[in-house]
């Protein structure tokens, strides 16, 4: 059952409260993931085979599986599940490729040229998550862009299932991305691993991919800590869906279900012009769930998360906006006005007919998207994610003519004598 309230009445404490997600107010989350990191850092292998049993209950002599292993497990998998997977890496590939463009060359001044350059980062670490349901999905979100880039070394880490291996589904992404190693590690110690390295694990540039909690909280650690650095925080899935009284009430339901299933931790919010509408998508919400094999994880999703009654549809963007939602859904007729009110949310899926769920598996669009307020400032991945851009410039006598006497003034008014003097020793 989701809590309503109505927007006009929630006060400056009742919007810090609704808009706040995962806070981990004890630190509990942040003391054990420093714990973990520690260990890793002392103790290397020895420390990720113990925590993998712990927490995964499977103790492992080695942490990565050989080709051969993966080629196997590939072939295990259905034909259906195969073309499913081919269709995924075929669209994720087609929407991303586009994204690798060519920047023009700009002469700022005449003899002035600069230009930027992307370069691929050479180590990248992904993590794919494996704790409450595996998700190939991700390896093809983050292996797609990583391939595209041309990223030299692509370094996968996974929890292991209780048979101390990965699943064919997992196996067969490995192997349409060329991927032929994997590391049977997660959660926190995996990060860790990918951020200072150890006997088995290599040490990567940077580090990508969704996680629970402990994850999210290790990369933003890590990146703290160490010289690795992250993509987003992209922690507990969530959504906020848009509405008015064109909507679909089993549309909702099964869209924030989807949602909710992800963990306990996840969170589904309904934005509302119509309280007819509320009240049809909570029976629904009732019928829908009884029918998921994850019906007790959403349950308890679903009441952390709530519904806002609104008047106007511009209140429900303006709420949105402030939530900055990882996917937002927008399930009204005239949805095209509101587009550009939208400033922050990781993915949008406008129109009844297109559930969120197309772009967690196989639109073309990147799943691994910012949360818990993080879309006000990141992008979900993207092939940028995967390169830097290093600018480049040159100047010719005439740019050296142009431009330095500016610099001259500019380094003299900064006090700085010695930038002034590279320029005047070249114009002399
Ligand atoms: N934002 C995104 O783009 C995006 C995309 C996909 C999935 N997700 C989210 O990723 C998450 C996946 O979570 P998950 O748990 O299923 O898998 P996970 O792989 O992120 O985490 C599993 C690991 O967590 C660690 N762990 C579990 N309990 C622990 C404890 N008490 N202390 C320390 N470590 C512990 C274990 O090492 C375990 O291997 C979900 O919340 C899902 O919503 C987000
Ligand atoms: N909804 C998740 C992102 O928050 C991605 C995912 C993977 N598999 C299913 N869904
Ligand atoms: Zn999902």
């Amino acid at each position: 059952m989701l809590t309503t309230y109505p927007y006009q009445a929630l006060t400056a404490s009742d919007f810090e409260r609704l808009l706040a997600r995962n806070t981990d107010p004890s630190n509990a989350i942040q003391q054990s993931v420093i714990a973990i990191i520690d260990e890793v850092k002392a103790n290397g292998d020895t420390a990720l085979r113990d925590y993998t049993e712990k927490f995964d209950g499977v103790r492992l002599e080695n942490l990565t599986l050989t080709a051969d292993e993966i080629g196997a497990l590939a072939s295990s998998i259905g034909r259906d599940q195969q073309r499913a997977l081919e269709i995924a890496f075929a669209n994720i590939h087609r929407f991303h490729e586009t994204q690798l463009r060519k920047e023009r060359s700009v002469e700022t001044m005449p003899g002035v040229k600069c230009w930027r350059e992307p370069r691929p980062i050479e180590k990248v670490g992904l993590y794919i998550p494996g704790g409450s349901a595996v998700l190939p999905s991700t390896l093809l979100m983050l292996g797609v862009p990583a391939r595209i880039a041309g990223c030299k070394e692509i370094v996968v880490c996974s929890p292991p299932q209780a048979n101390g291996s990965i699943n064919g589904y997992v196996a067969y992404c490995l192997h349409l991305l060329r991927i032929n190693t994997v590391y049977l590690v997660g959660g926190a110690q995996a990060v860790a691993a990918m951020a200072y390295g150890t006997a088995s694990v290599p040490r990567v540039d940077k580090i990508f991919g969704p996680g629970n909690q402990y994850v999210t909280k290790a990369k933003s650690l890590v990146q703290s800590l160490s010289h690795v650095s992250i993509d987003m925080p992209a922690g507990p899935s969530e959504v906020l869906i848009i509405a008015d009284g064109t909507a679909n009430p089993q549309y909702i339901a099964a869209d924030l279900l989807a949602q909710a299933e992800h963990g306990a931790d996840s969170q589904a919010v309904l934005v509302c012009t119509d309280q007819r509408i509320i009240d049809e998508v909570q029976l629904a919400l009732d019928t829908q769930i009884t029918a998921l094999p994850r019906k007790d994880v959403a349950a308890k999703a679903i009441a952390k998360s709530y519904a806002i009654q609104c008047n106007t549809l511009d209140e429900a963007i303006a709420f949105s906006n402030r939530y900055a939602p990882e996917h937002l859904i927008i399930q009204t007729d005239d949805w095209e006005p509101l587009l550009r009110k939208i400033s922050n949310a990781g993915s949008v899926f406008v129109g009844h007919l297109t559930p969120e769920s197309v772009g967690d598996y196989a639109s073309g669009t990147n799943h691994t998207l910012p949360t818990s307020g993080f879309a006000r400032s990141y992008s979900g991945v993207s092939v940028d994610s995967f390169l830097k851009k290093i600018t480049f410039q040159h100047i010719t006598p005439e740019g050296l003519r142009n431009i330095g006497p500016t610099v001259e003034i500019l380094a003299e008014l900064e006090g700085l004598q010695a930038h002034k003097n590279a320029v005047s020793v070249r114009l002399r």
